[in-house]
């Protein structure tokens, strides 16, 4: 099966992230989208991250209604911090029967030469990425699909545990279901 792999931090995951994952499955040929919960992206910080199994619980409640979604924790059992290339080698081995293609915002296509032998994850793997302002990129190689017309929403992880802290609303930035469940366990409120 053809299947789309969407990395991040998802410290919580957002609308932002599943406009474009439902976006990438209405444009591309992809049958499943796999949210991969990365316990520490090699770029960023680790303070303010929310234990990884919490984030894990966000991004399936977040996901379970849409059968074209599924939440992965493969991550968790693989050295750490989580270099994709290592978790791209290790799905291949174990998922022989799936193609899969890893889709990036085209910020992270811009500086894919900073991650983990990017040239290998680059030549190895199909991409699907999408523009993002500021941002252009155009179709590089036959296994780099670019999608310019995205639906994008100006927000992200870190507004949103702002908002948090500083008491502000998240209705509508999240799922109902994920600031429910946020509020009712008191997540980033420091
Ligand atoms: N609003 C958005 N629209 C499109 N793509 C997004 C949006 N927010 C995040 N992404 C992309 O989704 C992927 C996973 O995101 P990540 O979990 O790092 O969330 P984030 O909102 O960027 O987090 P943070 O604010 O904590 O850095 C990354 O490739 C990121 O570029
Ligand atoms: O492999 C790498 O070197 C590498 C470097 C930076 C980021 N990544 C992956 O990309 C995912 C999204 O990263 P980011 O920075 O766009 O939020 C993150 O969860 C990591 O799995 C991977």
């Amino acid at each position: 099966m053809k299947i789309g792999l969407y990395f991040g931090s998802f410290n919580p995951i957002h609308i932002g992230h599943l406009i474009i994952a439902s976006h990438v499955m209405n444009n591309t040929d992809l049958k499943k989208i796999w949210f991969i919960v990365s316990p520490q992206n090699p770029l960023k910080q680790s303070h303010s991250l929310l234990n990884e199994y919490d984030r894990l619980h966000l991004v399936r409640i977040a996901t379970e209604e849409n059968l074209a979604f599924t939440s992965s924790d493969v991550e968790f059992r693989l050295p750490r911090p989580s270099y994709t290339i290592d978790t791209m080698a290790y799905l291949r081995e174990k998922n022989r029967s799936d193609e899969f293609s890893v889709i990036m915002g085209s910020d992270s296509f811009q500086n894919i030469h900073k991650w983990k032998n990017a040239d290998k994850l680059l030549s190895q793997n199909n991409l699907v990425v999408y523009t993002r302002p500021g941002f252009e990129v155009e179709s590089a190689a036959p296994n780099i699909t670019v999608l310019a017309d995205a639906p994008l929403l100006q927000i992200s992880s870190t507004m949103i545990r702002n908002y948090i802290r500083q008491g502000k609303s998240i209705k509508y930035l999240v799922p109902d279901v994920v600031e429910k469940e946020i509020i009712h366990s008191g997540y980033y409120r420091k």
